[in-house]
């Protein structure tokens, strides 16, 4: 761990001005640098109201000194904040006067960095205040206040306990090598794994439904030229972003556009017809559109309801590895009424006419939910949290056929490998670069 014996300063408040706004500092000199400014003897966690000197004696503006005494405090240094009127002039002459006296302007993060550096926060904490302050909604909010306080890192824990007890007694059981393992509680020790595999597969499912929660859903309209991709995307964003015509091919470039359903955020992509042939220009509009479906949660199959099939068999193996998929059968309004009949995967919907779009509103919030996704419980989570708790997920598998193989060292590497995978969701185990990276994406001042 590298020492963090500088201080750093910064405006701890929103940019702009405001009622109130808040210069905090963070470091061994903390409280000297402060009490410099205020002039006088600060008592910890003690409301000083008090005058905010330049250097040359004048008065910068008056405020509240706020001291918190390490540890503890949020960074688990010496914090002290400087609340002042919330101008930003003022906010940035206090910051001035306190590298003056020796501090320095915090990175991005670097005051959550500390906290987890000094074990105040674990890292999915850590994120969770920064997802929690970016959060669009009560129900996000909400999410990241439960990983906030460890509702998710507690889970993982658990789990990496669990993993940890089973080799032990994996490791225990090579030391008898002569033995075979169901003399030495091979029963007891399947019984674990099971359990462990089972916690592991919930957990993956919740922090899945996390993600979604923070990241909104990642949506990609395809189907064949010309059935209403574009003019979906239109209807469903409320506005004429995308260029309709009746010339199959029309759409080349990916046009991204993010709508809210109900409060949920839905990254809807619209994409290049898929068919053989196309000029050099469409031909690369559908291997663009083929990457992002790669990226997909779902894939929106918009085909002409007047001729369904010969739409299906042209997008079956550009979506065929895209999780979730909903059918639209536009143009509706072209057919008699109830030609096709709706079930949960196939909507009959008009772009045109706009019949349909509410069972499909209905259906697209449901699928970014996820099954119970704001309900009980419910915790956000990043990307790399899945990615881990998958690896995780993986290894232990790969342990528990390697028991069955009588190979208990590698079952006993695969589960050492389970539970660094899990270890780095809390940073418990980190990768170099990690840190800076989860840090920089933060505000300054947080
Ligand atoms: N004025 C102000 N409001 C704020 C913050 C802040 O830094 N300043 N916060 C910044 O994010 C959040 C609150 N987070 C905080 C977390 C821990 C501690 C703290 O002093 N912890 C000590 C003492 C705990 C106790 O007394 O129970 C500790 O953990 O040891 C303070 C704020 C939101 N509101
Ligand atoms: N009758 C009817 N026509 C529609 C409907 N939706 C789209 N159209 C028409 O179908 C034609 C193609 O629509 P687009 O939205 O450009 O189709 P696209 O799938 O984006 O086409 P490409 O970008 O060329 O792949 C246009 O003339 C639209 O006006 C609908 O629900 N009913
Ligand atoms: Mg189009």
């Amino acid at each position: 761990m590298t020492p963090t014996t500088d201080t750093i300063a910064a405006i701890a408040t929103a940019p702009g001005a405001g009622g109130v706004g808040i210069v905090r500092l963070s470091g061994a000199r903390a409280r000297a640098i402060a009490e410099a400014i205020c002039g006088v003897a600060l008592t910890p966690r003690h409301a000083h109201y008090a005058r905010f000197a330049a250097a040359n004696g004048d008065t910068i503006d008056d405020g509240i000194a706020l001291w918190f005494r390490a540890p503890a405090s949020y960074t688990g240094e010496d914090v002290v904040e400087l609340q002042a009127h919330g101008s930003p002039v003022v906010l940035a002459e206090l910051v001035q006067r306190c590298i003056e006296l020796g501090a320095r302007r915090a990175r991005p993060g670097e005051f959550s960095e500390r906290a987890f550096l000094n074990g105040k926060l674990d890292l999915a904490q850590a994120e969770a205040v920064a997802d929690l302050i970016a959060a669009a909604d009560a129900q996000a909010a909400r999410a990241a206040r439960r990983a906030l306080e460890g509702e998710f890192s507690r889970r993982v824990e658990a789990i990496a306990a669990d993993v940890l007890a089973i080799r032990v007694h994996v490791e225990a059981a090579i030391d008898f090598a002569d033995e075979p393992i169901d003399t030495l509680g091979g029963a007891q020790l399947r019984a674990r794994f099971d359990a462990a595999a089972h916690s592991l597969d919930e957990l993956l499912r919740a922090a899945e439904r996390g993600r979604r929660l923070r990241d909104g859903l990642h949506a990609v309209i395809v189907g064949p030229p010309n059935a209403g991709k574009s003019s979906l995307l239109n209807a469903l964003a409320g506005s004429e972003r995308a260029i309709v015509t009746d010339i199959a091919g029309t759409t080349r470039d990916l046009l991204h556009e993010v709508v809210r359903i109900d409060g949920v955020e839905l990254t809807l992509v619209d994409t290049a017809g898929l068919r053989e042939g196309g000029d050099a220009i469409e031909r690369e509009g559908m291997r663009r559109a083929r990457d992002e479906l790669a990226r997909a949660d779902l894939a929106l199959v918009v085909l002409d309801a007047r001729d369904a099939e010969a739409g299906r068999r042209a997008v079956a193996d550009a979506i065929a590895a895209v999780p979730q998929r909903l059918w639209i059968h536009n143009k509706s309004d072209l057919l008699p009424a109830c030609a096709t009949p709706p079930d949960a995967d196939h909507l009959p919907v008009s772009a045109r006419t706009g019949a349909g779009l509410d069972a499909l509103h209905a259906r697209l919030r449901t699928l970014a939910q996820g099954e119970g996704a704001g309900g009980e419980g419910a915790f956000t989570a990043r990307a790399r949290h899945v990615d881990a708790l998958q690896r995780a997920r993986g290894e232990l598998a790969l342990a528990r056929a390697q028991l069955d193989a009588d190979a208990l060292e590698l079952a006993a590497e695969s589960l050492r490998q389970a539970h660094e995978a899990l270890g780095e969701i809390t940073g418990h185990v980190r990768a170099d670069d990690l840190l800076g990276h989860i840090f920089s994406s933060f505000c300054i001042g947080k």
